[in-house]
Parts: C-alpha cells; structure tokens; sequence
C-alpha cells in the first residue's frame, strides 16, 4: 500500500508541478486483477480501486501497515462501481452491482473479495476506507435510492446532479461520506463557487472523460490556488483547509469521499469569489 503524509498549507504553496502531483494526484486506479490502495495521513482515508478481470480479487494487504488482524477490523468501506456489473462478496453475502451503483460495508466484516460478471466488461470497484468505531449494516445502493440534488446551470456551464450515498440522512456510517455528482452535456465546471470544510478532508475520482480530455482539478488556499492536471479514472487528494473544483474540457461524472468530524454534507465554508487569488 503506498503512503502519503499529511501536508501544510504554508509548504504546499511552494510546490512545483511535480511535486504537487507526487503529494495529491493518483494516477492509477485499476489494474486487471489488482487492487490498487493509497492510505493517506489526511484522516488516514484509503483510497483505491479493484479491477477483476478474470480473477477474484480480494480486500488485503500488509497487516502491519494498519496494525490489525484484518482489513475491516477498525475500519469501514465504502464502494462505487464505475465499470460493468460485477459482484462484491462481504462474508459470505454476494451484493451485485451495476454500473454508478455503491455498496458500505460495515467495520468488523472479516473477508471482501470482488468479481466481474465479463471478462471483455470488467467491473471497476472505486474505494474509499476510513477509520472507524462502530459497526453499522451493510447496505447496497442505486442512483435512484441516493438523495440527490439538482445544481448549476447550463448558462454557468456548471448544470450536474449530486447523488448523496453515504452521509447524515443516507446510508449510515461512522465517518465516511459519499456520493457522486453527474454533470450534463455542455457543463465542465464542478464545485464553483468554491469551499473548504475544515472539520473533513476529501478525495475526488474523475470519470467517464474522453481519452484526450483532461480535468483541471483545482486546490489550494483560496487565496493560493494551483492546479492538477487530471485524465480520466484517477483520484486527487483535498486536504481539509484546500478548495477542490474542477473544470473539464469536456463533461464527465466524480466521486467524492469524505472523512472527518461530522457527516454533514452541507456543513460548508463557502468561497467568495472575490477571495480566489
Ligand atoms: O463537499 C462536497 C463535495 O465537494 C462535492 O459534493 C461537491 C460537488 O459534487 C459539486 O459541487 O459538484
Ligand atoms: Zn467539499
């Protein structure tokens, strides 16, 4: 599992391009028959993504890194499948999943292992793991059963609909947030006006982008804002005192994840425009 530390503002300021991406962009996700996991010091979320393609893969890695004797021992999961059905299996019980649906699965669940249903059609299972402290059920949910929320316009070029999974009055859970934001045809721009929360950090995963289209992934202070070149499937990391928006050169759908102090999705600090420098 790789590792990324914690950041402060007054360093990260004076990162370079390539450093900005060593600390926060993750470029790759889905490897066939892999798991792939990024724990970062950021209230110690794991972000990662499972491609099975012809084999199961499963929910594992160095115990030593989590100190535990099991993945879910102190932690809980969330995942969206962002690729073609597939099923994931949390202790005997087979939940299927198609395409944008997600799936919690609780602290204390001892074995998780995933599968595609076609192998030309793989299943891409989307990750993010927090610490956490109590257990609560599993459960599986699709578009239609998030609360979900119309936003933007098409005038701003910014007209998307966020889908809340797993949050205060959805899907329960002890810290995680999640959910997934959809933007229409002729929208780029995500999360603008800007916010930081600093009670909870979060991670964004771009997808369903074009091969050649990219994301401009913005972070930063408000008044010192830098940007990440993003392409399709792949995960930035937002420390809690960052902005994260972005603005596409062509629409596409993300994941958000969040892990803090609250699992309110509104409880936000909105940025005035006038304060981005
Ligand atoms: O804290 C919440 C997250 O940043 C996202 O849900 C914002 C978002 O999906 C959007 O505005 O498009
Ligand atoms: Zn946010």
């Amino acid at each position: 599992m790789e590792r990324r530390y914690a950041s402060h503002p007054q360093e990260v300021k004076q990162f370079d391009t390539a450093r900005l991406r060593k600390e926060f962009h993750i470029p790759t996700l889905f490897t066939a028959d892999k798991l792939e996991l990024v724990l970062t010091h950021e209230d110690r979320l794991i972000i990662g993504g499972a491609l099975p393609v012809r084999e199961e893969v499963k929910l594992e890695t160095d115990l030593k890194e989590l100190g535990v004797g099991f993945f879910l021992e102190r932690r809980e999961i969330g995942i969206i499948n962002v690729g073609g059905t597939g099923t994931v299996t949390a202790d005997g019980t087979a939940y299927e999943l198609n395409h944008k649906e997600c799936l919690y699965v609780g602290m204390g669940t001892k074995e998780v292992s995933f599968t595609s249903h076609d192998p030309h059609n793989p299943a891409k299972f989307y990750l993010n793991s927090a610490p956490a402290h109590k257990v609560f059920p599993t459960v599986k949910a699709t578009l239609e059963e998030a609360d979900s929320s119309a936003l933007g316009s098409f005038k701003n070029s910014n007209d998307r609909v966020i889908y809340r999974f797993i949050h205060q009055n959805g899907i329960q859970s002890s810290q995680l947030v999640m959910g997934m934001t959809l933007l229409k045809e002729g929208s780029i721009w995500n999360t603008m006006p800007a916010h930081t929360h600093p009670r909870r950090m979060e991670a964004y995963m771009y997808f369903d982008l074009p091969e050649d289209a990219v994301v401009f992934h913005l972070m930063g202070q408000p008044s010192e804002t830098r940007h990440i070149v993003m392409r399709n499937e792949q995960a930035v990391i937002s420390p809690s005192w960052s902005i994260h928006s972005g603005v596409g050169t062509s629409n596409y759908t993300f994941i958000w994840g969040m892990a803090g102090d609250n699992k309110k999705y509104d409880d936000m600090d909105p940025v005035s425009m006038k304060e981005l420098q």
